[in-house]
């Protein structure tokens, strides 16, 4: 048996270590083991492998105390490359980097037009021009961290809604119309998957005449139905070329080191072979997947077998 230590926060451990994957993970000689957080890490163990998804300063200090100690434990993922998807401009950097243009399949990857705004009470408006901004925008906070004020987002629609945003750090990043479908690509070290689901609706010339200011919304791809793009366009939607979907995977786990995330993506409805990624989030809910406790049960033998090599 090869043991398998996890550090999450409990809501986690609720969605994501069901029994069927304890079970799928056992016959496949996997034994996943809870982390005790009150108890500190260095009085637990040994494991092959420890997965985490924490990011107190006091557990970074115990992980790095533990690695130190047990060189040949292989941690999922190192903290300070975690922390770059901790940022929404760090996060989409591999993205500009890589310039992945799929010759054969006329697809080519990017990220939106944006530009930081790190006081929108006293941000100069003329770097909407400056940047060749285009409303509709979508404003994000640039800290990505899990909390929920993270994932609390606005369409802005004019300079007007610029202004009335919350004065934290923002990223003001152009809304592409996209069909109301999203494609999630879900990554685990070498096994990838992608899956649609539904996204926030197009914005038509005829709404913006009419909409002012800004709209907040939070966490729209977990809306119901009715709020995003119909349940029959996503049925409908095509999935992204197999060979862009492999090569976005294979290329973004190396440009980010890490073997655990997903990376939201969505096509320009005026331009189907433009895909933008608009957000990369890591260890997401793999428990979303059809056959979850497979997709991860192969990665977890992959790391045991072939020890920080993975
Ligand atoms: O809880 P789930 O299953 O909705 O997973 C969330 C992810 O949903 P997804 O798998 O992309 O549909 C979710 O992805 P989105 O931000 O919705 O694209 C995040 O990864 C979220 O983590 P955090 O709040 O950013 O730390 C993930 O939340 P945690 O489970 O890690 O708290
Ligand atoms: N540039 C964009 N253009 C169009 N829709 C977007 C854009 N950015 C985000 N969205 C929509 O907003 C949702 C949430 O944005 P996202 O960046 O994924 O934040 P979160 O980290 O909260 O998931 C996406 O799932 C998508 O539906
Ligand atoms: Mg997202
Ligand atoms: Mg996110």
């Amino acid at each position: 048996m090869s043991r398998v230590g996890y550090a999450l926060e409990p809501k986690k451990v609720d969605t994501f270590i069901q029994p069927s994957f304890l079970h799928y993970a056992k016959q496949h000689s996997i034994d996943l083991i809870q982390i005790d957080l009150t108890i500190p890490l260095s009085q637990q163990g040994p494991f092959h492998c420890i997965l985490h998804k924490l990011h107190t300063q006091s557990w970074k200090n115990q992980l790095q105390e533990f690695s130190t100690k047990h060189p040949n434990t292989v941690i999922i993922d190192p903290p300070e490359l975690i922390d770059r998807l901790h940022n929404r401009i760090t996060m989409l950097e591999s993205v500009t980097q890589l310039q992945l243009s799929i010759q054969n399949e006329n697809a080519t990857v990017e990220i939106p037009n944006q530009v930081v705004v790190e006081e929108p009470i006293s941000f100069d408006l003329g770097s909407i021009e400056e940047h060749s901004l285009r409303f509709p925008l979508i404003a994000k906070p640039l800290e990505a961290n899990g909390t929920v004020d993270s994932h609390n987002l606005f369409l802005v629609f004019d300079r007007d809604g610029v202004k009335s945003l919350d004065n934290n750090p923002m990223v003001l990043q152009e809304f592409v119309n996209h069909g109301g479908v999203i494609f999630k690509i879900y990554v685990a070290g070498k096994q990838f998957k992608c899956v649609k689901r539904k996204s926030l609706n197009d914005i038509s010339q005829e709404k913006l005449k009419t909409i002012k200011g800004s709209v907040p919304f939070s966490q729209i791809s977990n809306l119901g139905e009715g709020d995003g793009g119909g349940s029959s366009a996503v049925d409908k939607a095509e999935m992204p070329p197999q060979s862009l979907v492999s090569e976005l995977a294979r290329v973004l786990r190396e440009r980010l080191g890490l073997n655990l995330f997903n990376v939201d993506v969505i096509r320009d409805g005026k331009n189907p072979g433009r895909y933008l990624v608009i957000d990369i989030n890591y260890f997401p809910g793999y428990a979303k997947l059809p056959s979850y406790e497979e997709f991860f049960t192969n990665f977890l033998m992959d790391v045991v077998q072939q020890p920080k090599s993975v």
